[in-house]
């Protein structure tokens, strides 16, 4: 039987790398311990024959495959008790470590939502007697959960959410309704077939007053016939672009009744005759969507690192055309176009996996001043948790989009993973924060850090610059440092733009509400900006720091990446960069120079301006793209794609 040769081509590029390969593994895992933990549960996974497909999921019915996804789900979930009862640690249980595991069936797991959504809601909004009573249940499977939040008419917009649970003194109990079809609960996750609890975020009335959303635990099926119970309906929302066997439904409510203490009352409480009970801040009910938001980061540099390892070894392997007559046809791999649309890939895995790292010790440190009362850091955290899940979602999709497109034909086969890869980032950038909602969110504290920053008030961390943006050197030097110096003078000439341009319809007439709206094309962009200056600052400063304890060839090579990545996204916002100009003499200020003309700022205007502003970037653009495309051939030579 022929056995599996491996590429002679991959083999010898493999045989190329400058690096220690485990020294980048361990860095990629968080340390050795990370790798050994990852190894472990990968070698306990693979081994089990029932998670290999004998017949490719896309020639099951609908039916087989959720089957299929719910039999390994099962399988993958015993394999991480074990390992839990084995290390007497629920470690393995952290969603981002569980979500791992649940990745590696090729199916999206039908309790991906009870893991990822379902359990942290316990952990962040159940009180610590709600926490005795559910949450072993939860961890151990005895109860599969999801978070039913969404309904049909309202997915952004939760204030609007109308699915109302009524408090009722006589029996202590809480009257869950759906009163139209739009308020029927539409798109959690399991909840299909699979899930037989759930975490419903309803209106709260009591003393017919109505205090907003709140998140109750709802038992919706039967523990022994997994029937729907009284008064509920549900089912599957049906086929979707990909996520199949996520198990979407719908559910409704018909006057369902469930305890007083089934209410989440771990920040705001109602009392046994009523009385409503305020928590510190009626945002901590969306503390589980700014947990997964963190996750999220991370999860888009995962998803995109596996398509771009597809990507490069495929490069290395495809062998295309004859630019010499005569000669063998080279591995696609040589082509600079080639080179141009892969390695961005891998250098963005990298900055989104390092900025998920720090976005996630941001969060952990906001957890911890939460448990003590102290909220001061909520906002910006809120404000970094919408622009980089929402960033980090629509850059990972479409990179691998352009890594499947860099495949060929073979790309566009299930057997690639990229279709199913595609779908599942492709459904990141809607799903917890629809894109542009969540840049607004964004736009709203850039908004406020502005007038502050005029105001001459020292600002949080990640917008301080405002401040000081007038203090940068005069001189532009093309340096690391002086592109991220750039990136701060483009955000704050964005920011500054689209708070013009509000002041500048507000003064035509407008009220806040509708010039907000017309200048909402500006602050989106702003906050795209400011986001992107983190990205970059944040990835060049922890290969910085961590290449000191790191022997010089990584460091060499990562460097290199972090130097693309800013280049590549130089280019891509040359435009704006241009735009950011010295002030001679006098004035040492990055000047921001709109090309729009004083009096217009609508979005015909601006599109027009922007139009002439990219033809006459088109040389700085030129001088840049041959800088960046040597960049890519030299590094060609020496750039590994060994660790792929
Ligand atoms: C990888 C593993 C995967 C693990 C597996 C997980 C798989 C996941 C599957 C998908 C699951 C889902 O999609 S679950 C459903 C997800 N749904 C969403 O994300 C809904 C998105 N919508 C929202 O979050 C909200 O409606 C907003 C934020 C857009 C608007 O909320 P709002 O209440 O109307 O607030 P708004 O008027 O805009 O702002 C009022 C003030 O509140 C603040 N504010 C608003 N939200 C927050 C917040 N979360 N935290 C702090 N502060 C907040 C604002 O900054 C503002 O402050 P100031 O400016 O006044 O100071
Ligand atoms: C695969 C998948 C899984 C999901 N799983 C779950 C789940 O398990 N539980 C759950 O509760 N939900 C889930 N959702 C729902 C998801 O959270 C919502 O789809 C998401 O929040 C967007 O809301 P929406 O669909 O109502 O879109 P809308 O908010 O209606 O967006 C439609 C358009 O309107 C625009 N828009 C909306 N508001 C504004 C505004 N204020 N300003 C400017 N433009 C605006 C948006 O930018 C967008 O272009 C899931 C969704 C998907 C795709």
């Amino acid at each position: 039987m022929a056995v599996n040769k491996v590429n002679e081509d991959l083999l010898r590029e493999r045989a190329r790398y400058t690096f220690n390969i485990e020294e980048l593994t361990n860095f990629i895992d968080g340390g050795e311990e990370g790798t050994r933990n990852r190894r472990e549960v990968e070698d306990m996974v693979i081994h089990v024959k029932e998670l290999h497909d004998e017949v490719p999921e896309d020639y099951l019915s609908h039916k087989e495959r959720y089957e299929n996804a719910v039999k390994k789900g099962c399988i993958l979930i015993d394999l991480l008790k074990e390992h839990v009862l084995r290390h007497s640690s629920f470690d393995a249980y952290k969603p981002s470590n569980m979500y791992r595991v649940l990745s590696m069936a090729k199916e999206v797991s039908p309790v991906l939502l009870h893991m990822g959504m379902f359990v942290p809601t316990i952990f962040g909004q159940a009180s610590a007697e709600q926490q005795e009573e559910w949450l072993h249940k939860a961890l151990m499977l005895e109860i599969i959960g999801t978070y039913a939040q969404t309904e049909l008419g309202h997915g952004t917009f939760l204030r609007g959410l109308e699915t109302t649970a009524t408090y009722d003194p006589s029996t202590e109990e809480f009257v869950l309704h759906s009163p139209t079809l739009t308020s029927y609960k539409w798109w959690p996750g399991g909840l299909g077939q699979t899930a037989n609890h759930c975490i419903v975020v309803a209106q709260l009335y009591s003393r017919e007053k109505c205090y907003g959303v709140h998140a109750f635990l709802v038992q919706i099926r039967d523990s022994e016939t997994h029937m729907p119970l009284p008064g509920i309906k549900v089912g599957d929302i049906g086929p979707k672009l990909g996520f199949q066997t996520a198990n979407n439904g719908f559910l409704g409510f018909d006057h369902f009744r469930i305890p007083r203490k089934n209410m989440l009352m771990r920040n705001a409480q109602v009392l046994k005759d009523g009385r409503y009970v305020k928590s510190k801040s009626d945002k901590l009910t969306y503390g589980t969507m700014m947990l997964v938001r963190v996750m999220i980061v991370s999860d888009a540099a995962y998803e995109l690192s596996r398509a771009a390892t597809i990507a490069a070894r495929y490069s290395a392997v495809r062998r295309q055309s004859m630019p010499r007559p005569g000669q063998p046809e080279p591995q696609i791999l040589d082509y600079v176009t080639q080179q141009h649309k892969v390695f961005i890939a891998i250098a963005t895995s990298h900055a989104l996996r390092l900025t998920g790292g720090w976005l996630w010790d941001a969060y952990s440190s906001l957890t911890h001043d939460l448990d003590q009362g102290n909220l001061d850091q909520l906002p910006e955290l809120h404000a970094l948790a919408c622009c980089l899940k929402a960033i980090s979602s629509r850059d990972s999709n479409s990179l691998v989009e352009q890594c499947r497109m860099s495949c060929g034909g073979h790309g566009y086969m299930s057997s690639s993973n990229f279709p199913t890869i595609y779908g599942a980032t492709a459904a990141t950038v809607t799903y917890e924060g629809e894109y542009t909602v969540m840049l607004l969110q964004t736009a709203r504290y850039l908004m406020k850090a502005w007038k502050e920053a005029l105001g001459g008030i020292v600002l949080t961390p990640t917008v301080a610059y405002m401040v000081t943006y007038n203090k940068a050197k005069p001189a532009w030097v093309n340096t690391p440092e002086a592109i991220i110096q750039g990136f701060h003078a483009v955000a704050v000439g964005k920011v500054k733009e689209a708070a013009d341009g509000i002041e500048y319809h507000q003064n035509s007439g407008k009220d806040y509400e509708d010039a907000w709206n017309a200048a909402s094309v500006m602050l989106v962009k702003a906050s795209e900006c400011y986001c992107r200056a983190i990205i970059c600052e944040t990835f060049w400063k922890e290969i910085q720091k961590h290449s000191r304890s790191m022997s010089r060839n990584l460091a060499v090579v990562l460097q290199q990446l972090s130097e693309l990545y800013l280049s590549y996204w130089v280019l891509e916002r040359s435009g704006d960069f241009f735009q950011v100009r010295t002030v001679p003499l006098t004035r040492t200020k990055f000047e921001f120079v709109s090309f729009a003309s004083p009096k217009c700022h609508c979005q015909m205007c601006t599109g027009f301006v922007a139009h002439i502003t990219s033809v006459v970037v088109l040389a700085v653009q030129v001088s840049i793209q041959n800088l960046t495309l040597t960049f890519c051939t030299r590094k060609r030579n020496e750039f590994d794609i060994g660790s792929c």
